[in-house]
């Protein structure tokens, strides 16, 4: 591995970053934040708190770790090598100041003599042992300031020290003490996401400017700046008054809510197949940012399946190869009819209401889901599929399959996701109603059922929330309700910068864009010459101010006819799904519209950053 290969490349400055700072003051948790990416789960939020060192060989086991040390600033290349260290102050830390580029002095706001600290022991010690190297001072746990401390003291283990409301330090506070220091000043929370960049990239602006002086003859260094001024924290809007429930995250408008779209699944693009014979359409974008194993799933290699089994040769991948020999003898044997007639009654005789039977528990054309697999040959055999009976105890197979959508009643791609045999669909409902909506009904009626599928798909945070409710502590299943929120937001985040899931269709790729003006046009066409983009651009400037419109072409090559998209009604900021070929009616379209109630979600979140 490359482990030191950074320290001996000629234009690579390589920094030594150290962290100190009081006990449990969030050290290890920035420091994961910005080598591994790392959140914060529930558990490590609520749990009692236990002194950890984040270890500095990470960068020579880990080439994840490494690779995300390397960065660029001010148009240096650099590798940040963080040192993570004990905030008790009797330990020894000599070994850690050592040959130190920068240092990052860490308070938490929440706790006003770790602030006092700052002056009194560890200004001292880092200047008794590292002289010359730059510090830089840094709130912690910022989002403690905004947050409901009474639901937070609750939710944490009872031995913990409750945060008083009187101890939460103001920003001019530290920004006193760094200016008394001289020393720039930075506040970050691991949980809302903020200020993690800003800490790191100007502890390496400091590290590279002292160097500088040092180092005069590095003609790279002449960009670097001073450490600049951090922007602002928005904290998130306060619930809106008379609202109810502290979670305050369900859209206002019916229509978009999540749980909405598990009764009318809307461009649905997943069918999760239960007891062999009940369906549920559901939606990858929601199931994956909200659990960890459906994410893993969904970005399976479908194909690989056969290298496999080729490898594993006999043992279970066979006996799983039988097991799916036998679910296709039953598809096609005497029961087939039989189970297809089912569907309807099965689901729509369990829940829904006359009224409603229609749309989402029909039975599909995907009924075929396993017949047209490739274990069968044939013309279909193309599709991929899996096996998954190895990999989870939740999940049989996975496969995608042309299926009938449940609204547009359009044969389209979709994954059908087959479950274990134990799962009950009342109970699966109720799991999937939390992946959705990150609630769960005090009295959902088979607890212990929810529980168990909880555990199967390593939901557990939902099988914390049916502990509360076992010991009669519910409400502190609120707070796992936001955490969850704040959770989803960043993945789906991710996902959008990403690009994942962002197609259904590996073959006709999907583009997310921006939209950078109210009632502005975006209009995007597939590669089309110089001209026809004019022509294109003339027209629609007849309908609105030119400098709003903007015609791009797209990077894929289109397979269906030439289209433009025009989308009047967006906002600033809004992500747009657009697709070649594709019409303001039928499935796509819905799927547009899927992308725009995730879009709202995070609207509704406060969260959705101004980057695309
Ligand atoms: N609310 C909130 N809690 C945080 C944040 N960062 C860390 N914490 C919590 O603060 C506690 C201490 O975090 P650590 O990162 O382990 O603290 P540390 O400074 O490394 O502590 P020592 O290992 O004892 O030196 C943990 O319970 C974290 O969950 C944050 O940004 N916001």
């Amino acid at each position: 591995m490359d482990s030191d290969m950074d320290y001996e490349r000629p234009n690579v400055e390589t920094i030594k970053c150290v962290v100190v700072g009081d006990n449990a003051v969030g050290k290890t948790r920035l420091i994961c934040a910005r080598a591994c990416n790392a959140t914060l789960t529930q558990y490590q939020l609520l749990a009692t708190h236990v002194p950890t060192v984040w270890a500095i060989d990470q960068y020579r086991v880990c080439q994840e770790v490494l690779e995300r040390s390397r960065d660029v600033v001010d148009d240096v290349s650099v590798s940040l090598r963080l040192w993570d260290t004990f905030g008790d102050h009797h330990k020894d830390r000599r070994f850690a100041y050592g040959r130190s580029d920068v240092v990052v002095l860490c308070f938490s706001i929440a706790n006003p003599n770790s602030l006092h600290h700052v002056k009194t022991m560890w200004y001292p010690e880092i200047k008794h042992f590292c002289p010359r190297a730059p510090v830089i001072l840094v709130g912690c746990q910022l989002d403690l300031r905004y947050a409901d401390l009474e639901a937070v003291n609750r939710a944490r283990r009872p031995l913990a020290r409750p945060i008083k409301p009187n101890e939460i330090l103001p920003p001019e506070k530290g920004r006193e003490v760094a200016k008394e220091l001289g020393i720039p000043y930075y506040e970050t929370s691991v949980v809302a996401q903020f200020g993690v960049k800003d800490v790191f990239d100007n502890a390496i602006r400091a590290a590279l400017i002292s160097r500088r002086h040092l180092q005069f003859w590095k003609s790279h260094l002449r960009n670097v700046q001073r450490p600049l001024l951090q922007a602002p924290f928005l904290p998130p809007k306060p619930p809106p008054p008379g609202g109810g429930g502290g979670g305050g995250d369900p859209p206002s408008n019916n229509e978009e809510r999540p749980a909405h779209l598990l009764e009318d699944p809307l461009c649905a693009d997943v069918i999760l197949v239960l007891q062999e014979k009940i369906k549920i359409y559901a939606h990858k974008i929601y199931l994956s940012t909200s659990s960890s194993k459906f994410y893993d799933l969904f970005l399976m290699d479908l194909s690989e399946e056969d290298q496999q089994s080729a490898a594993a040769g006999h043992g279970h991948v066979a006996a799983a190869a039988e097991r799916m020999l036998h679910q296709e003898e039953r598809h096609h044997g005497r029961d087939f009819l039989l189970r297809a007639a089912s569907f309807d009654i099965c689901e729509s005789a369990e829940e829904a209401g006359p009224g409603q039977r229609q749309p989402c528990l029909r039975a599909s054309t995907s009924d075929g889901i396993l017949r047209g697999n490739r274990y069968e040959g044939g013309e279909r055999g193309l599709r991929r599929g899996r096996n998954l009976s190895s990999w989870s105890r939740a999940f049989t197979s996975i496969q995608e399959e042309m299926a009938e959508d449940p609204l547009t009643y359009k044969s389209k791609l979709m994954v059908v996701v087959k479950m274990d045999s134990s799962i009950q669909p009342g109970p699966f409902r109720a799991v999937l109603k939390y992946l959705y909506t990150g609630e769960l009904d005090e009295n959902e009626r088979d607890l212990m059922h929810i529980a168990h599928i909880a555990e199967l798909l390593e939901v557990f945070d939902l099988r914390m929330m049916v502990a509360n409710i076992l010991n009669n502590e519910a409400f502190m299943n609120q707070e796992i309700t936001k955490a969850f929120h704040v959770r989803r937001t960043n993945r789906v985040k991710e996902c959008l910068a990403k690009g994942t899931f962002s197609g259904m269709d590996p073959a006709r790729p999907l583009g997310v864009h921006r939209v950078w003006g109210q009632s502005s046009c975006f209009c995007s066409v597939p590669p089309l010459g110089f001209w026809s983009r004019f022509a294109v651009w003339g027209f629609l400037g007849l309908f609105f101010p030119p400098d709003k419109v903007s015609v791009k072409p797209f990077p894929c090559s289109p397979a269906g006819p030439a289209a433009l998209f025009i989308y009047r009604r967006a906002a600033k900021g809004d992500f747009l799904l657009s697709q070649p070929g594709f019409s303001h009616e039928g499935d796509e379209f819905s799927h547009f519209q899927a992308w725009m109630f995730i879009k709202s979600y995070l609207k509704q979140r406060e969260l959705c950053s101004t980057s695309s």
